[in-house]
């Protein structure tokens, strides 16, 4: 079982809602730990199911630097496929394996403030933790909360936010141990290789060479400032492995390790 008793803060990408069997075998995981009495807290994407419903109502989507420029008539439909859509077929599949849990966003409960980012990208939002004392509560009941990344600014602003930036809030808000799981194994070298352990100086190499780019740029650029900031590495893995949960939930080392 899991050697850390600190929160384990699980970030899924959108990828994963596409796939029955990747869900039930993440979600038998999830069960296993909360079982054994680690507390999980799920944080997820849905970059896809996003896409989906934008071209579906005639949008067009651009992204900066991996980040999606949300206008204001695009909100609406993010939210749905976000908090919606993507938080309820994770629940779904949660139900299936026998957890109970609490569907959120970051706008819920004071977890988090949230500012619009930078002006060019339109509402897409920028976290900081504010209050663990509603996440605490969730878990103290051994329930799981599963987390969108739709966030409400003071201004009551709905705000579209990377998904790999709000798990970073929540894992600092709770002191957790970070794991961003993909649909990829890891960080790749440029020969589509893993590349099993990364430092800041190594990251900003692969980045100045166009390696590591778009959503994971954003990723690891997320996992290094966990990293940093908790004194620990960060794991970027994948929930296509059944292997690797399995290792994971023994709390072993999959993926790249991102270090401080
Ligand atoms: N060096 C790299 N290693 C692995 N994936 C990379 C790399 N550079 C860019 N990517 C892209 O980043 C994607 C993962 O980021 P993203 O799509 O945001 O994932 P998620 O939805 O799981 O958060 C990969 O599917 C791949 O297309
Ligand atoms: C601002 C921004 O880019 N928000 C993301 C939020 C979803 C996300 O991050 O989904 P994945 O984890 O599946 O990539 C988006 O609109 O796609």
């Amino acid at each position: 079982m899991m050697t850390t008793k600190s929160v384990l803060v699980l970030k899924v990408g959108g990828a994963l809602l596409q796939c029955e069997m990747g869900m039930a075998r993440l979600m038998d995981a999830a069960a296993e730990m909360i079982a054994a009495g680690q507390q999980v807290i799920l944080v997820h994407g849905g970059g896809c199911l996003v896409d989906e419903q934008l071209t579906a109502n005639g949008k067009e989507t651009i992204k900066l630097d991996g980040l999606r420029v949300t206008p204001a008539d695009q909100i609406a439909i993010v939210v749905g496929a976000l908090a919606g859509s993507s938080n309820k077929i994770l629940q779904a599949a949660a139900a299936k394996a026998g957890i109970v849990s609490i569907g959120m966003s970051l706008g819920d409960g004071n977890v988090v403030t949230a500012k619009i980012k930078d002006e060019r990208l339109g509402l897409v939002g920028e976290v900081e933790p504010k209050d663990a004392t509603y996440l605490n509560f969730i878990l103290s009941q051994g329930w799981m909360p599963i987390c969108s990344s739709i966030a409400i600014s003071s201004q009551g602003e709905m705000l579209n936010v990377n998904a790999d930036q709000a798990a970073t809030a929540l894992a600092k808000l709770v002191n957790g141990t970070l794991v961003l799981l993909s649909d990829v194994s890891g960080v790749l070298d440029g020969k589509g290789q893993l590349i099993h352990s990364l430092n800041k100086s190594e990251i900003e190499h692969l980045v100045a060479q166009g390696v590591i780019e778009k959503g994971m740029k954003v990723k690891v650029e997320a996992a290094l400032e966990v990293a940093q900031w908790m004194g620990k590495p960060v794991q970027v893995a994948s929930w296509r492995d059944a292997e690797q949960l399995k290792t994971l939930v023994k709390g072993g080392s999959v993926g790249t390790q991102i270090q401080p």
